[in-house]
């Protein structure tokens, strides 16, 4: 049986549950619940702070596991990065009060509160800052109005939290980050179990799905070679003949952030009867 570390909680879990019900596994139904088991699938899924899954899976007791990529490198574990999985963005940052710094280069001397004090050090250690860090579990953007730190480094999605706090980030951003499926290091793709395999390949398909719809469209045959440059596809795209010999058809799958622009400029050289359709499930 796979055993996969999930977020019990927090930011990653709602959102890790959802892709890997939409990958068709079979999920806990009630929060407290910490193992659960899916008979259909496989599949055990050990429910974990996602702070701790990393340690889990780097040290082998787990096979695969949903973390967010600033905590796998806040984490001295051996695990690496498999698959981005497109959700939980955010980006980790310094933070002050408005016009107190404009750079890391102006925190030599300075105290900074973070709850993660590896992925501090190791920046300011590669900007040649010395600088204290004051660990701290959570809420950091109070610890500058409570006087134990002049800056923060932490995590910011939309800023809201930091804009209650009255600070601002400086600088450029410590690192980026999503959700993402770790495994062990030394273990590769092709070393996974089957099931592993199976999983890995289940959310590749949940995130295409996602990122990209199917279009359709009719071109003069002339044309043909103008709009397949616009719609590449995966592969390559579906073109099938018409009842009338001057006209075909073209199927192809088109990424949704993208969607109106390649419309447009298929119109543009001749399409016509331009459809979408959103893509339900799929494997690649
Ligand atoms: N808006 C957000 N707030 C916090 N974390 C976010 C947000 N968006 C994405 N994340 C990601 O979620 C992870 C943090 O999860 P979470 O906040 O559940 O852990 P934690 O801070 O260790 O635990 P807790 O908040 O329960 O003390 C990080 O990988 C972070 O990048
Ligand atoms: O930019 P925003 O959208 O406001 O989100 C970022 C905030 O959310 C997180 O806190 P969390 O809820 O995890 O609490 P914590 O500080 O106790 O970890 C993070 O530490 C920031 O405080
Ligand atoms: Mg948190």
């Amino acid at each position: 049986m796979l055993r996969i570390a999930v977020p019990n909680k927090g930011a990653l879990s709602e959102a890790s549950a959802h892709m890997l019900r939409e990958a068709g596994y079979h999920l806990r139904s009630n929060t407290k619940t910490l193992v659960h088991r899916d008979g259909e699938n496989d599949v055990e899924f050990f429910y974990l702070r996602p702070r701790d899954i990393a340690v889990y899976v780097g040290s082998g007791i787990l096979d695969l596991g949903i973390t967010g990529s600033d905590l796998l490198a806040e984490s001295a574990a051996d695990a690496h990065q498999i698959m981005e999985l497109g959700f939980g963005a955010s980006r980790f940052h310094y933070a002050a009060l408005p016009g107190t710094f404009n750079s890391v280069h102006d925190l030599e001397g300075k105290r900074i509160a973070t709850s993660f004090p590896t992925l501090v050090k190791r920046h300011l250690k590669k900007n040649a800052v010395k600088a204290e860090t004051v660990k701290l579990d959570g809420a950091v953007e109070v610890s500058i109005e409570l006087g134990v730190a002049d800056a923060i480094a932490d995590v910011v999605e939309t800023g809201s939290t930091l804009r209650q706090a009255g600070l601002e980030t400086f600088g450029e951003p410590i690192m980026h980050s999503q959700g993402v499926l770790i495994a062990r290091d030394g273990v590769k793709d092709e070393d996974l179990p089957e099931r592993a395999r199976i999983l890995l390949r289940r959310l590749k398909s949940v995130s295409v799905a996602r990122t990209y719809v199917m279009m359709d469209y009719d071109i003069r045959v002339k044309d043909l070679e103008r709009a397949t440059e616009l719609t590449p596809g995966l592969e390559s795209p579906t073109v099938s003949t018409l009842q009338d010999p001057e006209w075909c058809a073209v199927r192809s799958m088109v990424q949704a952030d993208n969607v109106h622009a390649v419309m447009d400029k298929l119109y543009d050289v001749g399409a016509r009867a331009i459809l979408v359709t959103n893509i339900g499930a799929c494997r690649i």
